[in-house]
């Protein structure tokens, strides 16, 4: 898929299983083992093939199934190492090849944050650590070292991440899927009535292999197979360092995530973060030129922009006050911004919040290959009774269909956001979109309604969502706000009190006086916003013709869909608000003017 990073195939067996033979070869050419465990292979089972090491450079292994020509499909697989570190006396600093032929015997083997308006039993909300906000944010370049780390608790040296992310699978196949569903059933999860598969809503889910009923309880994953705050770490030190420092469930887990991912086969968790995606489709992985290019329109790209913020004042944090001081626990190699980037956008698309678990957040196997329908009804939940994690089937399923929960009650771009999808326009019923209303600058009672609005927790600018069924109350106090006239200044309380959610006062208010005004302000709000739309939908048909490399088009092809959608679901609800504007302007004026025409009527009638 478009995202795909240079790098394929990550054979952790293949590395085990030639350690012997590396480790004399780099005995004897003077590196240390650990800075070549990195590798890279060029298929998923070898069996006795011959191997060639090359040493042309004295840099991390680089080598990719298809595009670095010195990987053959023969099964040969090279690394580059750098020139003269660390080279011992007996070096071969001359030789630039080692030729050998090894046995090779294996193969390869649901935040984001809540929305206002929305419950979401699904995803929990997101906090940084501390808000700590860099001018560029993430502009910023990273430091990458090229040294090897390894951990005290085991034998087995780290996987550095110092370039595109070492782990996972590509997110369209089935690598390594088959490899999970043994492991899960070795490890206590009972018979399944589904498998993974290539699907057609979500690329890889779960599929009915028998006739499901509706109302029955499917998964049961055994509480010992999930990912929390709580569970143990392969290096117990590093998780203490966190727990001293009270480091919050997020970040914790992010940074479990992280170390475990880079233990490779050491880790228990490894046939599951081996089927994890590479790269989840995630707005953290778009560009500040990206976010702006494609979503100038929506409301979301702000919010993406907070998100990306967050993530990296929350990464920022942990290593000027955790990483820093403990180095090697957390060395930057695995511990730096791109690895964060890959935990927090699996844990946005991947998290569940478990209510019957006091709210626990944690990653699920099994029951996070399960995709979203915007129509189904069901959540993940903790069963006392079963004491698994299950959900409760709303509909039948037949053999061969996919199995769907929901995420919650999201809008598209609430999706776009945590999972990287936008649905079929018109086929999610909990689709909104932010309306940005502003006071008037020129209002002469500015400055009374801000400190109104600020006393509320608003501000002078503020999104209210809208549905296609209609907009809150919210909305209509702020625009009441917006067009009262001085002589009003003593409702100007209660308006500000109304348009904000947290509050309890009273939304239903009425003001037939400025009720005309009050609708035409959303109206043209409405349609500003329209505007925008339009100018983006309009000018994205002719967008990036002059990219020429085929891998960036790709990308830009498919931000630029995700982007069309968003804004097309968006823009159609906003043409059903301007419809009912206009109609109730329509009816308002016409009624006024038959009253006025009737007044008028009356007055000749005295005369
Ligand atoms: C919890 S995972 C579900 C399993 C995932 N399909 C996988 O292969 O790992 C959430 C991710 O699945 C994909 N997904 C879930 N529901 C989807 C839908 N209705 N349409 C498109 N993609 C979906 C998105 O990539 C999302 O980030």
């Amino acid at each position: 898929m478009v995202y795909a990073y240079p790098f394929h195939n990550y054979c952790v067996p293949l590395v085990v299983t030639l350690r012997p033979a590396l480790e004399k070869w780099a005995k004897e050419a003077g590196i240390n083992y650990g800075d070549f465990s990195q590798l890279c292979e060029n298929g998923e089972t070898i069996n006795s093939k011959r191997c060639k090491v090359t040493k042309s450079s004295w840099q991390r292994y680089v080598g990719t199934r298809s595009t670095d020509p010195k990987v053959g499909r023969s099964g040969c697989f090279c690394f580059k190492a750098k020139k003269g570190r660390r080279q011992g006396k007996n070096s071969r600093t001359n030789s630039n090849s080692y030729t050998g032929s090894f046995s090779l015997s294996s193969s390869s083997s649901v935040m984001a944050e809540a929305s206002r308006i929305f419950y979401s039993p699904l995803v929990p909300n997101f906090r940084p650590l501390q808000k700590t906000h860099s001018t560029k944010p993430y502009t910023a370049s990273f430091r990458r070292h090229s040294i090897n780390c390894s951990v005290s608790t085991s034998d087995s040296a780290r996987v550095a991440a110092t370039g595109p992310i070492p782990w996972g699978c590509e997110i369209d196949s089935l690598e390594n899927s088959s490899a999970l569903q043994k492991w899960l059933s070795q490890s206590g999860l009972p018979d399944q009535k589904m498998a993974i598969q290539r699907v057609d809503v979500g690329e890889r889910g779960l599929v009915a292999l028998k006739n499901v009923r509706k109302g029955e309880k499917l998964l049961f994953v055994p509480p010992s197979l999930v990912i929390s705050a709580d569970s143990e770490w392969s290096c117990p030190e590093a998780g203490d360092v966190l727990k001293r420092n009270s480091v919050p469930d997020w970040p914790l887990i992010a940074t479990y995530l992280i170390s475990e991912a880079s233990l490779m086969k050491s880790s228990r968790w490894n046939n599951y973060i081996s089927a994890l995606p590479r790269q989840p489709y995630s707005l953290l992985y778009w560009t500040r030129e990206e976010l702006d290019r494609y979503l100038e329109a929506s409301e979301i790209r702000e919010r993406a922009i907070e998100r990306i913020t967050n993530v990296v004042g929350t990464y920022n944090d942990l290593r000027d006050r955790i990483f820093s001081k403990y180095p090697e626990l957390f060395p930057e190699e695995v511990f730096n911004i791109e690895t964060f980037k890959w935990s927090f956008g699996i844990l946005f698309s991947r998290l569940v919040r478990l209510p019957a678990m006091d709210g626990k957040v944690a990653l699920v196997p099994w029951a996070d290959m399960l995709n979203h329908n915007c129509e189904v009804e069901t959540f993940l939940d903790y069963d006392k009774a079963s004491q698994g994690i299950v959900f409760t089937t709303d509909r039948a399923y037949q053999p061969g269909e996919q199995v769907f929960i929901s995420y919650g009650k999201k809008s598209n771009g609430e999706l776009l956001l945590s999972y990287g999808f936008v649905p079929k326009e018109g086929t999610n019923p909990s689709d909104s979109v932010e309306l940005l209303l502003s006071l008037k600058k020129s209002d002469k009672c500015y400055k009374e309604k801000l400190e109104a609005l600020k006393k509320h927790g608003l501000r002078a600018s503020q999104c209210f969502p809208i549905q296609i069924t209609g907009w809150p109350l919210e909305l209509k106090a702020f625009a009441y706000l917006a067009v009262s006239p001085p002589s009003m200044s003593k409702q100007f309380e209660e308006m500000a009190a109304a348009a904000s959610n947290k509050s309890t006062a009273t939304k239903d208010l009425n003001y037939p006086d400025i009720e005309e005004e009050a609708l035409q302000f959303i109206l043209d709000s409405c349609e500003m916003s329209i505007s925008k739309y339009n100018k983006f939908l309009q000018a994205s048909g002719s967008m990036d013709l002059d990219v020429t490399s085929p891998k960036q088009l790709n990308r830009r092809v498919f931000l630029k869909q995700l982007a069309v959608d968003l804004c097309t679901s968006e823009r159609r609800i906003l043409f059903r608000s301007q419809y009912i504007l206009r109609r109730r302007l329509r009816d308002l004026r016409s009624g006024e003017l038959r009253a006025l025409k009737l007044f008028r009527g009356f007055g000749k009638l005295f005369k």
